[in-house]
């Protein structure tokens, strides 16, 4: 049996990620996390509404990870917390998943350091289906080439804090990939006022904000007298938790590195 400790318990995935890890095969939830003051309840099923379930809610990660062996973390938190979660780890051994997006150059650097050390699996979205459609896209864009736009478009719910989604972000980045662009360069973040006609290079990425919806996500490739829309709709979280519990699984005892999705679910050699 695997123990496994998910940070940020009370949260929307944490939550989630409690449910999903019930009679999960092979893996054992051994403690939550969540910031002092944050958690209504000490034991991590009642937080996810299941009642009491044994599972002790601790304040640090370090205290949770005290007498594991082996341990693998589940962190949806924000960047920062997954930055300083991920060094702790790699001084104590303990294997990763990451979710959180919204990273900084410096905050992902810190996760890479900390990679050369443990296995961590990093990636903005962990459902199969999103992962599809990167691989989608990146097909789509490969065989479109330069003769359409492309444009991505997102919406989430009015509590995420960091825009756009990771998951556009990622989505801008396979298209760039393909079509020989620069991310760094190319990605066109809002317009707003004279900003000129379109060029050809850019790729827009905006973002949409409202209510409860829990993550949606198309790609436009928009040619003269034809469009092509690639769209995911997330209609609850369990999907992006299984995917985590997935990662989880496979990621124990795997040597030090930074992996993602398309390594857990065996995509990589079509990259
Ligand atoms: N990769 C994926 O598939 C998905 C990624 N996400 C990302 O996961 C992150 C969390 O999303 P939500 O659950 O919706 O947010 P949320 O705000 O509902 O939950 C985050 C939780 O983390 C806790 N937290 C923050 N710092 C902490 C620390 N140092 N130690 C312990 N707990 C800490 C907060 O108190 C909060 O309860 C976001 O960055 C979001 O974009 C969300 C859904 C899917
Ligand atoms: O904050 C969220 O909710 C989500 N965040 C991820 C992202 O930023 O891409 C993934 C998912 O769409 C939900």
């Amino acid at each position: 049996m695997i123990d496994v400790v998910v940070t940020g318990a009370a949260g929307r995935m944490g939550t989630t990620l409690v449910r999903c890890l019930q009679g999960a095969e092979g893996l054992r939830l051994a403690a939550g996390v969540e910031r002092p003051g944050q958690a209504r309840f000490e034991d991590a099923g009642e937080l996810a509404g299941l009642g009491r379930l044994g599972v002790p809610v601790k304040d640090s990660l370090a205290a949770a990870l005290d007498g594991l062996a082996r341990p693998v973390v589940i962190d949806f938190t924000s960047h920062e917390a997954s930055a300083a979660h991920a060094e702790l780890c790699a001084a104590r051994g303990a294997g990763l998943v990451i979710g959180s997006t919204g990273f900084t150059p410096e905050t992902k650097a810190r996760v890479q350091a900390a990679a050369a050390r443990i296995p961590v699996v990093l990636s903005p979205n962990m459902s199969v289906g999103v992962n599809a459609v990167f691989a989608l896209v990146r097909e789509a864009a490969r065989i479109l080439g330069d003769g359409y736009d492309v444009e991505v478009l997102e919406m989430h719910h009015n509590r995420k804090k960091d825009a756009p989604s990771g998951t556009a972000l990622r989505l801008a980045e396979v298209a760039a990939e393909a079509l020989s662009r620069d991310p760094r360069q190319d990605l066109v973040y809002a317009r707003h006022g004279l900003v000129g006609e379109r060029t050809k290079r850019e790729i827009g990425v905006q973002t949409l904000r409202g209510g409860d919806v829990v993550g949606e996500h198309t790609v436009f490739f928009v040619g003269e007298g034809e469009r092509i829309e690639i769209s995911h709709r997330a209609t609850s979280r369990d999907q992006f938790a299984r995917g985590a519990v997935r990662a989880a699984a496979w990621v124990a005892g795997r040597p030090p590195g930074l992996y993602d999705m398309f390594d857990v679910l065996g995509l990589r050699s079509g990259r």
